[in-house]
């Protein structure tokens, strides 16, 4: 992989030293992740010649204390509101209108909850400069009469651009403290990966860059949903070998999604920053997980009148988004109609648990099959029984 970064970083500084035209960047989003991507962007485009010193990034304007978010960003350099701890720098400005935001730019970097980025690219249809490429910093899945939808497929869909994903063990407020993490980014085209290789690789932010984009979005919007079983097991307390068990089950089923709907699935994408890794951190200290906690909790003590989702999103986020309650009723949908439950009976599990009333409890209650050691390659195996 570290050749063809070399390779590709060598080929962008020489079309740059030739053409003398530099990069402009557009971020879509200034929520906890935007705002901490903004961070990194920021310093990279202020270091790097290929890039333009100056970033917009689009902010939803929105009142914080009787002000403007966009006003109280672009003069204190703190998104005050989702990442309130950390400065941004200087170089990166806020905007509030969507379509002035990409003015000029040639690097879209989208980074909302997923529900909004269909919506978001029809007001940008139209709007962008020629050639643009993007990278989708997006976790989640849409789906359509087709199947499954990734946020690139959105991208391209709606904006007919070429579209790299990024994706990996990546809690924005330990990478505003500037905390070492590792990050993948997914590409069809060497030249662009290469190019977005270098808008967001740091010392504490190191990419690896794999071939296509589907598994590292794949394993990023799943992952969201294994972590709400990450939640119920801390509800019930049951300590850490059943969270590493239930992450197990969930890896496989992951797996087994990404290669059931897309083609270009690389088992090793697996041990990548978006594979295993995410689904490690987002288990331990994600919002999916914390919010799950709470609401198992709340059933385990209140019965009927547990609190909803809504409610706890609403209460522990501060304006922030669930991802996984979303991608578990996207997911059983789809599965619903291409009758594959019984493939994905942890996925259904916490589905269920998480929409209709299955009892917390019943999240270590494991299938059989998950015990069968040809689980993971699907290769039928015979068991006799005792
Ligand atoms: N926060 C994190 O630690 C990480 C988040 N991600 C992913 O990045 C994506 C974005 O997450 P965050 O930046 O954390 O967002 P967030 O969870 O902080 O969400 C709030 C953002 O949503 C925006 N928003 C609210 N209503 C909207 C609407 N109608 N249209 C457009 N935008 C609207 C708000 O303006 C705000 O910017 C998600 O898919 C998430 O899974 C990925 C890695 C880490
Ligand atoms: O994706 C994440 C870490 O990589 C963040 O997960 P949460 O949305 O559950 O906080």
């Amino acid at each position: 992989m570290a050749s063809i970064t070399a390779e590709a970083l060598d080929t962008l500084e020489k079309t740059f030293a030739t053409s003398g035209r530099s990069e402009k960047v557009a971020i879509i989003g200034a929520g906890n992740w935007g705002s901490a991507a903004a961070m990194i962007i920021g310093r990279n485009c202020k270091k790097l010649d290929i890039f333009d010193d100056d970033v917009t990034v689009w902010c939803l304007e929105e009142k914080v204390d009787g002000g403007n978010l966009t006003d109280i960003i672009n003069s204190t350099h703190v998104n005050v509101k989702y990442l309130p701890d950390h400065k941004l720098p200087e170089n990166v400005r806020a905007e509030p209108d969507l379509v002035k935001s990409v003015a000029g730019a040639t690097l879209l970097v989208f980074v909302l909850p997923h529900q909004f980025l269909a919506r978001t690219c029809q007001t940008l249809k139209g709007n962008l400069e020629e050639g643009v490429k993007a990278i989708s910093l997006i976790k989640g899945i849409d789906f359509d009469d087709s199947g499954p939808q990734l946020m690139t497929s959105v991208i391209k869909r709606e904006l007919g651009i070429e579209a790299c994903a990024l994706s990996g063990a990546n809690i924005a407020n330990e990478i505003a403290a500037g905390k070492f993490c590792e990050s993948t980014i997914g590409y069809e085209n060497k030249e662009t990966g290469a190019l977005f290789f270098a808008l967001f690789n740091e010392p504490n932010f190191r990419i690896s860059l794999v071939p296509g984009t589907a598994a590292v979005q794949v394993f990023g919007a799943i992952k969201n949903i294994v972590a709400l079983g990450a939640g119920f097991c801390d509800a019930l307390d049951m300590g850490n070998n059943t969270k590493a068990a239930l992450m197990r089950i969930g890896l496989i089923e992951m797996y087994r999604f990404a290669t059931q709907y897309f083609k270009d699935v690389d088992t090793m994408t697996m041990v990548e920053s978006c594979g295993m890794a995410d689904l490690i951190t987002t288990c331990m200290g994600g919002r999916n997980r914390r919010v799950a906690e709470a609401y198992g909790r709340s059933r385990l003590e209140k019965g009927d009148a547990h609190r909803s989702w809504e409610d706890l999103e609403a209460e522990m986020l501060n304006g922030q988004k669930l991802q996984g309650t979303g991608a578990a009723k996207e997911v059983f949908a789809i599965l619903t109609r291409d009758k594959l439950l019984d493939k994905f009976p942890f996925l259904v599990t916490l589905y269920k648990i998480a929409f209709e009333g299955k009892p917390i409890a019943d999240v270590v209650n494991i299938p059989e099959e998950h015990f069968l050691p040809s689980v993971v390659t699907g290769v039928k195996t015979t068991v006799t029984s005792a």
